[in-house]
């Protein structure tokens, strides 16, 4: 969280774009919303949409620049801005009282982001640990209330950084779910060990074949970094020099003009390149809802928290089901689905350890 800061976006999740099919999608303009969709197309139309692609690519760096914390100093208003935003999405921890009485009576649930919400966000992609008080809460927390990571990263790596088995996994932007493989309270009696759901199946060796390809491209790019998620790919931006950046989203459309079935999606200076289903963190927070008997139920409270424009998706879900809330990760403002906000990682393990203590001190009333 803290190299990263966010200054007021469009409010599209990615979710919402994700359901346009090529050529409505290039009606919509692209800045902060989420994704581009670059289809294969007949000459005539591949034509317009090589410039509504261009313009797209201008769109995302431009999108890319104004969130970068260079450009963010320059913005007088910003504390203005931020008192504002704070009061329409005012802190959790600030909150906490409040939010337990609306839990009241209810089965919470918790749905964790990984990168910048339980680790901060770091240069190097494969060195985003978390730390041991981080995953101490989070162990602590899965013995009171059902816990599932969501992430956009690949399953396996994400469950290497954080090493909980008694957890749900939800990787890949929810394409690939698995349940916990240690026995705890939640799944004693459920088939959660069984819960396994991969709806993007189809598209491994697609998206094996665009990796290595991206890995090509983007060589000539000095800081560019393609990781394989398994049901998706992150090009990162981060490491690469800003003057680069068109240079780069070049050479992913270069490659993704080959596959119609693939999208883009934006994070933190990084891109996403996912299949089109209509499938992303919202489907799986409900996918997971279900697996865990809750499908039709009012005595349940689920919380997701998370900082990125992917997590909007679940915030969204939450918004629309009328359950539960979202909190945003975030220092700065930008515009939310989710309710409440919070910093940093560690405002979040501080407000994990109250529900913990919330939790423990319930049970001992009782
Ligand atoms: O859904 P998430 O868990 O938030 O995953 C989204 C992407 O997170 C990772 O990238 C981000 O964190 C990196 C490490 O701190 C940082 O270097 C990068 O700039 C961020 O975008 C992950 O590496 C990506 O694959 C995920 O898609």
């Amino acid at each position: 969280m803290t190299q990263q800061n966010v200054v007021v976006c469009n409010t599209k999740s990615s979710g919402d774009l994700s359901v346009f099919p090529a050529a409505s999608a290039a009606q919509k303009p692209p800045v902060g919303g989420g994704y581009i969709s670059i289809s294969r197309r007949p000459r005539r139309v591949l034509k317009n949409l090589e410039i509504n692609g261009d313009n797209r690519i201008n769109a995302l760096v431009e999108s890319m620049r104004a969130s970068s914390p260079t450009h963010l100093k320059s913005t007088p208003s910003l504390t203005e801005e931020h008192s504002s935003w704070i009061l329409r999405y005012p802190s959790a921890l600030d909150m906490f009282d409040e939010i337990m009485k609306g839990s009241k009576g209810k089965q919470i649930v918790m749905f964790l982001d990984y990168d910048g919400t339980l680790s901060p966000i770091v240069e190097d992609p494969d060195r985003a640990f978390m730390s041991n008080s981080m995953r101490k809460t989070v162990r602590k927390l899965a013995r009171y209330f059902p816990t599932a990571i969501v992430t956009g990263r690949c399953k396996d790596k994400v469950y290497n950084f954080v090493r909980l088995a008694e957890l749900y996994y939800a990787g890949s932007h929810g394409m690939d779910i698995k349940g916990p493989t240690r026995t705890s309270k939640y799944n004693r009696d459920s088939n959660a060990e069984g819960v396994l759901f991969q709806p993007a199946s189809e598209f491994l060796p697609m998206i094996d074949e665009v990796y290595q390809q991206l890995l090509d491209k983007t060589k000539s790019t000095p800081g560019a970094k393609v990781e394989n998620n398994k049901f998706c790919v992150s090009v990162h931006f981060r490491c690469v020099d800003e003057k680069k950046w068109t240079e780069l989203l070049h050479q992913v459309q270069s490659v993704l003009k080959e596959y119609p079935k693939l999208r883009l999606t934006q994070g933190r200076k990084v891109v996403e390149i996912r299949p089109t289903i209509k499938w992303d963190k919202g489907k799986a927070l409900e996918f997971l809802l279900e697996s865990l008997g809750f499908a039709n139920c009012n005595d349940v409270f689920p919380i997701y928290i998370g900082d990125d424009r992917t997590d909007e998706d679940a915030f969204k879900k939450l918004r629309d089901r009328g359950q539960g809330l979202g909190v945003l990760v975030s220092k700065f403002p930008k515009d939310t689905s989710a309710s409440y906000s919070l910093q940093e990682p560690n405002e979040v393990m501080e407000f994990l350890q109250r529900l913990v203590e919330w939790k423990q001190v319930s049970m001992r009333a009782r």
